[in-house]
């Protein structure tokens, strides 16, 4: 065990510390000092990775003979849900298949999001987390969205994962999302939920003061800087 004994040595420990141990001590200092850095929470699918594309895909090659819903007549966020009302015993086919191995790690990345969430990054006085739920059934999905991030947004941006059940305890400016309730036990959390548009809510009514992205096309820059103080 290293100890410490004198603070001559602690110059040293940190020239002793590898680049990515340096890195994470960089973060902690300026995500915990500065209080008026803009907090984006970014969602992982629907948002960044394209969930209901993968799904229909793998669901149509492993079900070949069986009914399934397009993607322009999804309704409702719960994919099982829909398939359960198409006929009782396809709500357990559907989610035999983001239970299997590969599913989340296979998922496409959805048009701009990577390329909008590292731009985002680089943006001064802006934190921007990935903040996803895993699936109760922990097999695969934990380790295949962490899988994801490493592969599409590199090492460094595993710092900037949360995985959560609650997104309502984080705290944050914004919470960019394509559920269009997310509840928990903070009845009143920090960030506002700009809803991002997905084939499951295009056709939603939703309340007048919640805003939308429709897409990373849309004017995501806006909607933070609309944020800042
Ligand atoms: C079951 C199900 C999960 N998901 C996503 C949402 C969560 O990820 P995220 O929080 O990244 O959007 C994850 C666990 O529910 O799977 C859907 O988008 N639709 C579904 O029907
Ligand atoms: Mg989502």
């Amino acid at each position: 065990m290293l100890r410490i004994h004198s603070t001559p040595l602690l110059g040293r420990v940190s020239t002793l510390l590898s680049e990515p141990c340096k890195k994470i001590c960089g973060n902690m200092s300026s995500g915990y000092t500065s209080g008026k850095k803009l907090r984006v929470l970014v969602d992982m699918d629907g948002v960044l990775a394209d969930f209901e594309g993968g799904f229909l895909k793998k669901y149509r090659s492993r079900y070949p003979t069986e009914p399934y819903i397009n993607l322009d007549d999804r309704r409702g966020f719960w994919v099982s849900s829909q398939y359960g009302r198409l006929r009782s015993d396809l709500c357990e086919k559907a989610i035999s298949i983001w239970e299997s191995k590969d599913f989340f790690i296979d998922l496409d990345p959805l048009p701009g999001g990577v390329k909008a969430v590292k731009e985002m990054a680089e943006m001064e006085n802006t934190d921007v987390f990935i903040c996803t739920s895993p699936i109760k059934h922990y097999h695969h999905c934990p380790h295949e969205k962490y899988a994801w991030v490493e592969k599409h947004l590199g090492h460094e941006f595993l710092e900037q994962v949360i995985l959560t059940r609650d997104k309502t305890l984080i705290t944050g400016d914004i919470l960019i999302d394509d559920k269009p309730d997310i509840l928990g036990v903070e009845a009143k959390p920090t960030w506002e939920h700009i809803l991002f548009t997905a084939c499951h809510n295009k056709h939603l009514t939703v309340n007048p003061s919640q805003r939308r992205l429709n897409s990373w096309s849309d004017d995501w820059r806006a909607i933070l800087n609309s944020k800042r103080q």
